[in-house]
């Protein structure tokens, strides 16, 4: 049978690249420097992520109908989900070295965003891709081209485990012609920019 768009899509991110001891450490230092920062930095990705893909607002039951990116940045709701996503992240950091540990905390995140919060898992590999876009911005410095690539394998492993727990939770991916509007639309926009 053929497959859909977001089947392929969920194929193309199981097939994330092992990481090396070094690109490991590569992860670990540059963090070191960015959760230095968490705050601001996690609060510039979520606003980047809202205004470039709007649709991903509707989950969010205090800044859904918010357009004005200051607006967005007082958000109490905006600011406590940058700081969980930034936290979970540094939690994935911290144990790089111990599979079983990146496992569960990408497992609990997964299962609590189909279960608890219903979110299209199309969204997580967008916001990754945003997150590399800021921290490649933010950090010219430290995001060489050998960093980028340490980053590309971080951003694959986050939405694997993510995706893998929807599935274990037998999360649906719809089909394109009974997916809400809104969801395709980023699942087309993701498409593209992954295609660059
Ligand atoms: C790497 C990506 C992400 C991480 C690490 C992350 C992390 C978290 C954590 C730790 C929580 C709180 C725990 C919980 O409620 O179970 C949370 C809540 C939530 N997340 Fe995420 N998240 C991510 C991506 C997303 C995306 C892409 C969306 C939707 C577009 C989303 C929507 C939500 C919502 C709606 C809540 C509940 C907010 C509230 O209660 O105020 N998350 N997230």
């Amino acid at each position: 049978m053929e497959k859909v768009q977001g089947e392929m899509e969920i194929e193309r991110w199981e097939r994330s690249e092992e990481m090396s001891d070094a690109e490991k450490k590569v992860i670990q230092e540059t963090w070191s420097r960015v959760y230095a920062n968490c705050e601001d930095v996690g609060v510039s990705i979520l606003i980047r992520f809202f205004v470039n893909f709007p649709s991903a607002k509707q989950y969010f039951s205090q800044f859904k109908h918010m357009e004005d990116p200051l607006e967005m940045e007082r958000s109490l709701q905006l600011r406590k989900h940058a700081r969980r996503v930034m936290g979970a992240i540094n939690s994935v950091v911290e144990n790089i070295f111990d599979p079983e540990k990146v496992s569960s905390v990408l497992a609990l995140v997964g299962k609590a965003h189909a279960v608890k919060h219903k979110v299209e898992p199309v969204y997580f590999k967008i916001l990754t891709g945003v997150l590399l876009e800021v921290l490649e911005e933010e950090y010219p410095n430290e995001f060489t081209p050998e960093v980028q690539r340490a980053w590309a394998k971080m951003k694959s492993l986050i939405c694997t485990h993510v995706t893998a727990a929807y599935k274990e939770v037998g999360w649906v991916q719809y089909p394109n012609s009974t997916m809400n509007p809104q969801v395709a639309a980023a699942v087309a926009a993701a498409a593209g920019a992954a295609a660059k």
